[in-house]
């Protein structure tokens, strides 16, 4: 990177103890640095008493160094703001994505299309999958594939290798993309709040590998799909994004199936994309999405 200024953009996000005067310390801080203020939006959570923040600014002249600078800064205005989470981005440098899928591509397919378009700024690190099944359209990708098998008998090995692929590609996040295996306590905690699943069901409804034969049984009119962060509790994590569709009685288990794959399609890409700006925070059991 020359050493000549030039424009960056940033994203700042926050979560603090609700408090007044939250506002006025951000703002003094982009301030201080002759931030340009794109984009600047909070919400106040009264049940937890929590306050998030997300500014999106520019600064015209940016030294190559200035993002360490900003985060030095902000470092020692955090605890002032009784920070909870707090993070500068450089908008420059996507988040870097593994991507896990079995032997259904929509969801797959969705994701490398929207990167290819510009529509998700990420940045593809490897696709992982447990089956050989869609090695050639992760590659004519030109992304690495990973097939790692799982049994009852492999699956302490694969996760093990898993989490070395995610940390010689320096992945930010993992995105299961209709990865049909339920990844460990100990894996899910090793990479809490980095993992969004996409899972077949309008949660909390119809939890597990088959919700669209438990969808098929109830007899319901409406089906969709939930993505949400995974945790050691299946199905369980915070919600980012859901969607529906109507159907009706003459709807298959195999007819739902194909109704749900563009609605899990899009959600997934919805989902990861407000991540992907830098859009969602955890809050316990929930989610803040800052549209
Ligand atoms: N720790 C978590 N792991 C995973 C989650 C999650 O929420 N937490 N979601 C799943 C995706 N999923 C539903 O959305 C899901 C996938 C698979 C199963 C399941 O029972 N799988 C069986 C194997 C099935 C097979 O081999 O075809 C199993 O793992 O024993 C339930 C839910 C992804 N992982």
């Amino acid at each position: 990177m020359s050493d000549s200024p030039s424009p960056r953009r940033y994203a700042l996000t926050l979560a603090c103890r609700s408090a007044a005067g939250q506002v006025a310390a951000v703002a003094a801080f982009l301030g201080r640095h002759q931030a340009y203020v794109e984009q600047f939006t909070v919400y106040d959570d009264p049940p937890t008493a929590r306050f998030f923040v997300r500014a999106v600014f520019r600064r015209a002249e940016a030294r190559a160094d200035e993002l360490v600078r900003l985060r030095e800064e902000f470092a020692v205005l955090a605890p002032q703001c009784e920070a909870l989470q707090w993070q500068v981005h450089d908008l420059a440098q996507p988040l870097r994505v593994l991507l896990m899928v079995s032997k259904l591509d929509h969801c797959l397919v969705e994701l490398l299309a929207g990167w290819k378009h510009g529509e998700l700024p990420m940045q593809p690190v490897a696709v992982v999958s447990n089956h050989e099944t869609l090695r050639g359209l992760a590659e004519a990708h030109g992304l690495p594939f990973h097939c790692l098998p799982v049994t009852p008998e492999t699956k302490a090995a694969q996760e093990a290798r898993l989490l070395e692929l995610v940390h010689d590609t320096g992945a930010d996040l993992v995105v299961l993309a209709r990865y049909m295996q339920v990844l460990s306590d100990s894996l899910c905690e090793r990479l809490a709040g980095r993992v969004i699943n996409i899972h077949h069901g309008f949660l909390p409804a119809f939890k597990g590998a088959r919700p669209y034969h438990q969808a098929f049984e109830r007899g319901v009119k409406i089906i969709g799909a939930t993505a949400h962060f995974a945790t050691p509790d299946l199905d369980e994590g915070p919600i980012i994004d859901q969607a529906t569709e109507r159907v009706d009685h003459a709807h298959g288990p195999e007819d739902l199936l194909a109704v749900g794959r563009q609605v899990e399609s899009t959600v997934l890409s919805r989902a990861l994309r407000q991540v992907l700006e830098h859009r969602v925070f955890i809050n316990g059991q929930r989610t803040v999405v800052l549209r």
